[in-house]
């Protein structure tokens, strides 16, 4: 049975806007939420992947105005925003350089989306967060936040900015009752993923490389999510959690680039 993170929570009369939700673990967000009895909606520049429990506004995280359009529109149609989740991130394949092989246009693509996009949805609806004097924002960061990975000059150091976001919006909005905190993934399979694959030795290696000794499923990072949006994680603010499969706890004795060094695999 594949691992699904499943408990039970209770969302209903909540609103809910996740950005990427059309796919990936943004889309596993938007159903964990709508099966909790929230009212979903996903942003996304993409058609859904699958089926879509949420209302889909077509929009693009990078620009400012989009963002103002989506929450506007959210807040009309529903009279609140209770959960943001800034999720939706590229990692082209053309990202995978050396530092000095990195084009112009790859990194400022990658600062518009996953961090101005993040930083844009967060000041548009922090506003709304403070007149309700509720709310709770998750930034989807990752482990490479937190640690280095072969040849991702952008994607690490701006998921480790993703993480600062969270701290900093969490701290200057913990007075105003609204929550702020970042979720750091291992590796999950999902098109992001895939599309890296051949770049980070494939599947084996890369489920190898978690002592749990395989990627994760989006349903369990959305469980992550579902919990530090509720009550039960009321105390839990401007810091980061990660779900990672125990990489980030390995990685940094093991040889990156050998699944030799893993526990268990070892011929020494
Ligand atoms: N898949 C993985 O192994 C990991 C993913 N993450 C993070 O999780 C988040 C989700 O990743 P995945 O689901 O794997 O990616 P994905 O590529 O499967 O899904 C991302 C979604 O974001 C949408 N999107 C892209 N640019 C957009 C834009 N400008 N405006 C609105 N929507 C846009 C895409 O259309 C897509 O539906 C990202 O922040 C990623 O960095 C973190 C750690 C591991
Ligand atoms: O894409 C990622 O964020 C990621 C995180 C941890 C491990 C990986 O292999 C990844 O690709």
């Amino acid at each position: 049975m594949r691992p699904t993170g499943s408990v039970q929570f209770d969302n209903s009369g909540r609103v809910v806007l996740v950005t990427g939700g059309a796919g990936g673990i943004g889309l596993a967000i938007c159903q964990a939420f709508a099966a909790s009895g929230a009212t979903v909606y996903a942003v996304d520049v993409a058609e859904p992947e699958g089926e879509l429990p949420a209302k889909l506004i077509s929009g693009d995280v990078s620009k400012r105005e989009e963002c103002r359009r989506v929450i506007a529109q959210v807040v009309e149609e529903a009279g609140a925003i209770d959960v943001l989740v800034n999720n939706a991130a590229i990692q082209p394949p053309a990202s995978y350089k050396a530092i000095d092989e990195l084009s112009t246009e790859t990194w400022d693509k990658m600062v518009a989306i996953n961090l101005s996009g993040y930083a844009y949805m967060a000041m548009e609806t922090a506003a709304v967060m403070r007149k309700q004097q509720s709310g709770v924002i998750v930034n989807m960061a990752s482990a490479q936040a937190h640690r280095t990975a072969r040849e991702v000059p952008a994607y690490g150091p701006i998921k480790a900015a993703n993480v600062m976001q969270a701290k900093q919006w969490g701290v200057e909005l913990a007075r105003e009752g609204v929550r702020v905190v970042s979720v750091s993934p291992g590796a999950v399979g999902t098109p992001l993923l895939r599309a890296s694959l051949a770049q980070q030795g494939g599947e084996e290696s890369l489920a190898n490389r978690h002592p749990l000794g395989r990627i994760g499923e989006p349903p369990e990072i959305a469980a992550a999510v579902l919990w530090l949006a509720s009550e039960g994680a009321s105390f839990i603010t401007a810091t980061d959690i990660e779900v990672d499969g125990g990489l980030g706890a390995f990685a940094a004795f093991a040889d990156p680039f050998s699944v030799a060094t893993l526990p268990g695999k070892n011929d020494c």
